[in-house]
C-alpha cells in the first residue's frame, strides 16, 4: 500500500483518483510546521503540496520512503529542487490546469482598475453614493502590453483583442508567424512601456525579469498607464510603482502577488487609492483547483507504480552504466547552452548540437537535455527548466533540433559544438572536457579559445586595429573591474577580431555601455557562468 500525503487544501474532488486507488492511502494533514513534517514524513511514498507548504532539504531527508513529491501548481519555488534531486525524489507539477483561471484573474484585475470597483464598491457599502470620484477608461482602442507570452500572457493577450483592444507583446520565444497568428505585435519592452495604457507581465520570476519594470521604465513611461501583476511579486519593482504613481506618471495598479507573501501590514500597496491588490488568488477557482489535483493525482499514482508521467521537474533516472560515461559532460553541455543563449540575440528558432569524438558512440540524450536546460533557463528561469523538462519545453515552442555526431574532434578527444539560429542571427561555441583541466570553451563562432566555463566573460567583437586591448584595460581598470585572463582572436590582420576576457566579478551596466562606445567596438557581451 502507498501512503501519499496531502499537506496543503487541495480539491477533494481532484484527489479523487488518488483517494479511489486500492493500492494507495491519502492522509490529509495540513498546516503542518517543519518539525511535524520532519517526524511524520518518514511513512510516506508521496508528498502533495500547493504553495503553503515549504518542502526543504530537512524534511526531504526524513521521507526516507519518499518518492515523489506532487505541487497542484506552476511555480515550485517552495520545493527545494536540488535537494530532491540529490535524493532521488521525483517532483512533478501541473503547468496546464490553472492557466485559464489565472488569465481570467488577470483580466479582472484590469477591469477592475480600469473602472475602481473596488474603491467604489468601499464607499458604497458605507452609504456614500459618490458617481463624481470614479470615472474609468474604457479598454476598447487602447494599447495593451502583455510581457511574456506563454500559457497565460497569450490567453489574455486573446481576451483583450476579443475587448477591441491593440496588443502589443514581448517574449524572447514568440515568434513574428505566430505572434501574426494571434493577432499580436511584436514589440520590445522599452516600446511597450512608452506606448502601453494598459501593460501585463506574465514571465516567471527569474534574474533576468527580476525588476524588469523599475526607476528607467518608468522614467520613459506613457503618462496613465495601468499595470497589472498576477504573475510573480518582484518582476515590477514594488517601491519605484508607488513613486510613479505618486508622481502622476502611473494612473493605477492591480496586483495579485508580493515581493514577500504575505505582505508586511504597512506594505505602501496595502493602503494606496490607486492600488488593488488580492492575496495570491490567480489559481483559486474550483476549475482549476480540481484541474491540478487531477493532474498530480494521475502522475504520482503512474510514478508509484513505476509507469511513465509527465511533467517531471527535475532528474530522470539513465542507466547507471550510460551515467558513469556521461556525467562528466552534464556540466560543460549546460554551461556551453547558458554561454550560447547569452551571446545570441532574438527568439531561438534552431539549435544544432554536434558531438564529435568518444561522445559519437553514446546516447547523448540527457546531455542535450543538459544543453537545452542551459539555453531555455535564461530565457525561462532556472527554477522552471531542468534535465527532464528542457526537451519538452523547447518542442513546446517549436525550437528546432537536430543532432549530428562525428568522429573528427579538431584534436580534442570529445568535442561539443552547439549553434543557435535565431531570427536575427545565428551563433556558434565549442567546449571540451579536458582530462585534468576541466571543461573548457575552446572556440567562439570562427575563433578558437581556450577559456574556463566559469565566471564571468567579457566578449567584445571589434575590428583589428592597433590601441584597443589598451583602451578596454584602461576603462576596465580605472573602473576598478579586475581582468583575470585576457585572449585575442581574428579572422586576419585588420579584420574582424574578438576579445574574450575573464573578469573577477560583474562589470556594471554603465562600464558596458562605455565600452561599446568606443571606437571600433562593435559589441560587448557579459556572460555569467556562475
Ligand atoms: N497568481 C497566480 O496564482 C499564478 C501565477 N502564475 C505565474 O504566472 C507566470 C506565467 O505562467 P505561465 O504562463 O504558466 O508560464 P509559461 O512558462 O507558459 O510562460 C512564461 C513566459 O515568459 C516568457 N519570458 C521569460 N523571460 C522573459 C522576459 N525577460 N521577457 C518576456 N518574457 C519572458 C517565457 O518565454 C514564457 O513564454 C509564472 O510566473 C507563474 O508562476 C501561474 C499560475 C497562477
Ligand atoms: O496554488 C496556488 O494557488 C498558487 C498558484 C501559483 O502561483 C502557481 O501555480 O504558480
Amino acid at each position: 500500500m502507498y501512503k501519499v500525503l496531502v499537506s496543503d487544501p487541495i480539491s477533494d474532488m481532484g484527489l479523487q483518483q488518488l483517494t479511489d486507488a486500492s493500492d494507495v492511502e491519502v492522509v490529509k494533514n495540513t498546516g503542518l510546521s517543519e518539525d511535524e513534517l520532519v517526524a511524520i514524513i518518514g511513512q510516506f511514498d508521496a508528498l502533495l503540496v500547493r504553495s503553503q507548504t515549504k518542502v526543504t532539504r530537512r524534511i526531504m531527508e526524513a521521507g526516507t520512503n519518499l518518492k515523489v513529491i506532487g505541487r497542484a501548481g506552476v511555480g515550485v519555488d517552495n520545493i527545494d529542487l536540488e535537494a530532491a534531486t540529490s535524493l532521488g525524489i521525483v517532483v512533478i507539477n501541473a503547468p496546464d490546469g490553472n492557466t485559464i483561471t489565472t488569465c481570467e484573474h488577470a483580466f479582472a484585475m484590469m477591469m477592475a482598475l480600469a473602472r475602481h470597483i473596488p474603491q467604489a464598491y468601499m464607499k458604497t457599502v458605507t452609504g456614500e453614493w459618490d458617481r463624481k470620484s470614479f470615472v474609468g477608461v474604457e479598454l476598447r482602442n487602447k494599447t495593451f502590453g502583455v510581457l511574456g507570452l506563454g500559457r497565460i500572457g497569450t490567453e489574455v493577450a486573446k481576451r483583450a483583442i476579443a475587448f477591441g483592444m491593440n496588443v502589443l507583446g514581448y517574449d524572447p520565444f514568440m515568434t513574428e508567424d505566430r505572434a501574426e497568428k494571434l493577432g499580436i505585435k511584436l514589440a520590445s519592452v522599452d516600446e511597450i512601456v512608452r506606448n502601453a495604457d494598459f501593460m501585463t507581465v506574465h514571465t516567471p520570476l527569474t534574474k533576468e525579469t527580476h525588476h524588469m519594470i523599475a526607476k528607467p521604465q518608468f522614467e520613459v513611461m506613457k503618462k496613465g498607464m495601468r499595470i497589472v501583476n498576477c504573475a510573480r511579486g518582484g518582476i515590477i519593482d514594488e517601491l519605484a510603482l508607488v513613486e510613479a504613481i505618486d508622481e502622476g506618471i502611473v494612473a493605477g495598479a492591480a496586483f495579485d502577488v508580493f515581493e514577500h507573501e504575505p505582505p508586511n501590514p504597512d506594505h505602501p500597496f496595502l493602503k494606496h487609492p490607486k492600488i488593488i491588490v488580492t492575496p495570491h488568488l490567480g489559481a483559486s477557482t474550483i476549475e482549476a483547483q480540481e484541474n491540478v489535483a487531477i493532474d498530480v493525482s494521475e502522475q504520482v499514482i503512474n510514478i508509484l507504480r513505476n509507469e511513465p508521467f509527465k511533467n517531471a521537474v527535475n532528474m530522470p533516472p539513465i542507466p547507471a552504466e550510460l551515467l558513469n560515461k556521461i556525467q562528466p559532460y552534464f556540466k560543460l553541455c549546460e554551461k556551453l547552452g547558458s554561454s550560447l543563449a547569452q551571446m545570441t540575440e532574438g527568439a531561438v528558432r534552431e539549435i544544432t548540437i554536434n558531438y564529435s569524438g568518444e561522445l559519437a558512440d553514446l546516447d547523448t540524450n540527457p546531455l542535450t537535455r543538459y544543453v537545452l536546460k542551459g539555453i531555455l533557463s535564461h530565457h525561462l528561469g532556472a527554477e522552471q527548466v531542468n534535465a527532464v523538462n528542457s526537451m519538452h519545453l523547447a518542442k513546446q515552442r517549436d525550437v528546432n533540433i537536430v543532432i549530428q555526431k562525428s568522429s573528427a574532434t579538431k584534436g580534442f578527444t570529445n568535442r561539443i559544438t552547439l549553434s543557435m539560429k535565431t531570427k536575427a542571427e545565428e551563433r556558434w561555441v565549442s567546449g571540451t572536457l579536458l582530462a585534468g583541466f576541466g571543461e573548457r570553451i575552446v572556440q567562439i563562432g570562427p575563433y578558437p579559445v581556450d577559456v574556463p566555463t566559469e565566471g564571468h566573460l567579457l566578449l567584445i567583437s571589434h575590428s583589428d586595429k592597433p590601441g584597443i586591448i589598451g583602451r578596454v584595460g584602461t576603462l576596465l581598470g580605472s573602473n576598478d573591474v579586475n581582468i583575470a585572463t585576457m585572449q585575442v582572436g581574428r579572422t586576419d590582420i585588420g579584420g574582424s577580431a574578438i576579445m574574450v576576457l575573464t573578469i573577477d566579478k560583474k562589470a556594471p551596466k554603465t562600464v558596458l555601455e562605455q565600452l561599446s562606445n568606443l571606437p571600433e567596438i562593435k559589441r560587448v557581451r557579459e556572460i555569467g557562468l556562475v
